[in-house]
């Protein structure tokens, strides 16, 4: 789908996220190509498609992991030239398709580290032990507890993250993107590994976060289901390209999408 047509098939009053013409090839393989979309203030967006379509590395390079073609705007601000860290500084936040923790460290420090995204003592202050940076870290460990909390594993606060099953782990790794307090979060496959009921009740925690902070969730998933009945935008990539975007209704109808998943004669079921 072109830039061009991808603009006229939605209108996103003040877009969270938009992409213009993002591309990247690894080796000859051109994994992104000319992606255009915009991403919605609010609720949760769904990026989806078959294996290998692209949704990952597209995560990559909203998340500056990736160097890429193209542009990115943030809140209207681009984004190309900002590593990593910075766009986390900015209000980007991930998950990953394993979670990456700091197994070593208990469940507590790992939330924790998701504050530095926004705390902004420095060394010196913190080894001084000035005012300001008390202050800080006071406010950091609050709201490290209060995510802790509302995934439900304050009880597992001292335990080593290496130690929890992998539906905690999830969690953690959830509650620390939140303790980032980012304006926007993307959670890369979150249902993978997780029962019916566990990855509902992850969902509706991130969607109450949402509601609660403004906060926009990007969703990797492959579990189509799920994202029809929780998404209220979707983009549809297929080896490398945009095939779809729009509300959930529009894109499960749309041939092309219906093809590029079951073949041509089936739906994408809800
Ligand atoms: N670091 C890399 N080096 C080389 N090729 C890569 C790299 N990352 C991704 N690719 C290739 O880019 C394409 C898109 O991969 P990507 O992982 O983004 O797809 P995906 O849609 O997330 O797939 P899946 O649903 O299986 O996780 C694939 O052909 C993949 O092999």
């Amino acid at each position: 789908m072109s830039a061009a047509a991808a603009r006229e098939t939605q209108a996103v009053p003040a877009p969270i996220v938009r992409l213009n013409e993002v591309g990247i090839s690894f080796r000859g393989v051109r994994a992104l190509d000319g992606i255009s979309f915009d991403v919605p203030q609010g609720g949760v967006t769904a990026v989806i498609g078959p294996n290998g379509a692209g949704k990952t590395t597209l995560f990559n390079c909203i998340s500056g992991i990736y160097r890429h073609e193209g542009e990115i705007e943030l809140a209207g601000s681009p984004i190309r030239h900002l590593r990593a860290h910075q766009r986390a500084s900015a209000g980007i936040a991930r998950t990953f398709q394993t979670p990456t923790l700091l197994d070593d460290e208990d469940v507590f420090a790992n939330v924790l580290v998701g504050t530095h995204a926004w705390t902004t003592t420095g060394f010196t202050g913190v080894l001084i032990g000035t005012p300001r940076a008390r202050r800080e870290e006071r406010e950091a460990r609050d709201v490290a507890w209060h995510h802790l909390t509302a995934v439900g594993l304050a009880s597992l606060a001292d335990r080593p993250a290496g130690a929890l099953a992998h539906a905690d782990r999830r969690r953690v790794e959830i509650a620390r993107a939140l303790a980032a307090q980012p304006r926007i979060l993307m959670l890369d496959e979150p249902a993978a590994g997780l029962s019916g009921t566990e990855s509902d009740e992850l969902i509706e925690l991130v969607r109450e976060q949402g509601q609660a902070t403004g906060m926009t969730s990007l969703l990797v998933e492959h579990d189509v289901a799920l994202v029809m009945r929780t998404a209220s935008w979707i983009a549809v990539l297929d080896a490398g390209k945009l095939l779809a975007v729009g509300e959930p209704r529009a894109v499960r109808e749309n041939p092309a999408v219906i093809a590029a998943y079951l073949g041509a004669d089936a739906e994408v079921v809800a």
